[in-house]
């Protein structure tokens, strides 16, 4: 069953908004960023690093952003470039604002957290005159990362990107993508993430995650409610992750599919809902089932989850279904199927 219709005509596979960032992951790992003392460059930003994944999965990528007019900037830029990503919309900020610099901690393989430098940070200076219907309207989707939405004008940006791709058609992914040192107030978190979500045709997302995005219309929504309530919004698949517990995907003819993560040493806490979200929309992308396109997701979340880094460790199609067929082999015929 095909619940997005994708318009195989256009050039571009997906079309992101959102932060392209550095990622700066300690190489003495499992102590407290106070105690680390040295760190490892990485191209970083949720969408980036979905970028990065769907280009290593074949798939062709635009990408709308502002990034610092420095050497940071230049290697996000020639980053892309050798991903094979269009950079025909990465602009360079004017007034000296920063690339956003992202300081991760692995405290253990249970534990890590992040430290965000983001003041001035370039990608929320991406403004509407840097939007254009034509890019849109050359892609078969489109996908707006929610911290885009945290500031002006950024804010703006992101919301003409979403009624441009309504205007032409052009299927929406809104991946909540939850970061608070963004954001002033809660209010604001539940308007703007209310408006993306109530306009996407599928949406991505943890259950803090909906529940922010839920707070000002209706609280307390259990999973089933929530998919119930976005698909009425006009939702036509509701994804909710649960971390290790795992994710279901809502569909809006009234099915659910769940799946398990795959079993694997875990060696930090983030990167798998990026590595999860790259391989997800690639499988929707090449029109399979949800509950495949559930298993590439979440097969590519836990080699994410394994890795010390995140863009540079996207797997390929060959990878992610290596890492299947071993699981199966290991573990019996779907394992992770619940
Ligand atoms: N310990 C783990 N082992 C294997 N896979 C995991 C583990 N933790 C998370 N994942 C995978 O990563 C996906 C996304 O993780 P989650 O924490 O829910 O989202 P995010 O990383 O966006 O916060 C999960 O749905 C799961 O498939
Ligand atoms: O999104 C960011 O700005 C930081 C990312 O680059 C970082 O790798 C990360 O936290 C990924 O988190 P995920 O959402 O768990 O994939």
């Amino acid at each position: 069953m095909k619940y997005i219709q994708f318009d195989e005509k256009r050039p571009y596979d997906l079309t992101l908004v959102g932060r392209i960032t550095i990622d700066l992951n300690p190489v003495d790992y499992y102590r407290t960023l106070e105690e680390s003392t040295t760190f490892k460059k990485y191209l970083g930003g949720s969408p980036a690093n979905i970028a990065v994944g769907l280009a290593r999965l074949g798939k062709k990528c635009g990408f709308f952003a502002r990034v610092s007019d420095d050497r940071f900037g230049d290697y996000v830029t020639d980053y892309f470039r050798r991903e094979g990503i269009d950079t025909s919309r990465i602009r360079r900020c004017e007034h000296g604002e920063k690339i956003g610099l992202t300081f991760t901690e692995i405290l253990s393989e249970q534990e890590s957290s992040i430290l965000m430098y983001r003041n001035r940070a370039a990608d929320l200076q991406l403004g509407v005159s840097d939007i254009d219907e034509e890019y849109i309207s050359g892609s078969k989707a489109v996908l707006i990362s929610g911290t885009a939405l945290s500031e002006s004008p950024s804010r703006e940006a992101a919301l003409k990107v979403l009624f441009l791709a309504r205007k032409t058609g052009t299927p929406v992914i809104f991946d909540i993508d939850y970061r608070e040192y963004n954001w002033k107030s809660k209010d604001e978190i539940g308007v703007y993430y209310g408006i993306a979500a109530g306009q996407a045709d599928v949406i991505l997302g943890s259950r803090e995650e909906y529940d922010l995005a839920g707070q000002l219309i209706r609280p307390g929504m259990d999973d089933r409610e929530t998919a119930s309530y976005w698909h009425g919004r006009g939702a036509k698949i509701v994804v909710i992750k649960h971390g290790k517990e795992g994710s279901t995907a809502y569909t809006n003819d009234g099915q659910n599919f769940s799946i398990r993560p795959f079993p694997i040493k875990k060696l930090k806490g983030f990167g798998g809902g990026d590595g999860y979200a790259s391989a997800f929309l690639y499988g929707l992308l090449e029109g399979w089932d949800v509950i495949d396109c559930l298993e590439f997701g979440s097969a590519s979340a836990s080699l994410l989850v394994a890795s010390h880094s995140c863009a540079d460790s996207m797997p390929g199609v060959g990878d992610i279904k290596n890492y299947i067929d071993e699981c199966k082999q290991r573990y019996g015929e779907l394992v992770a199927r619940v």
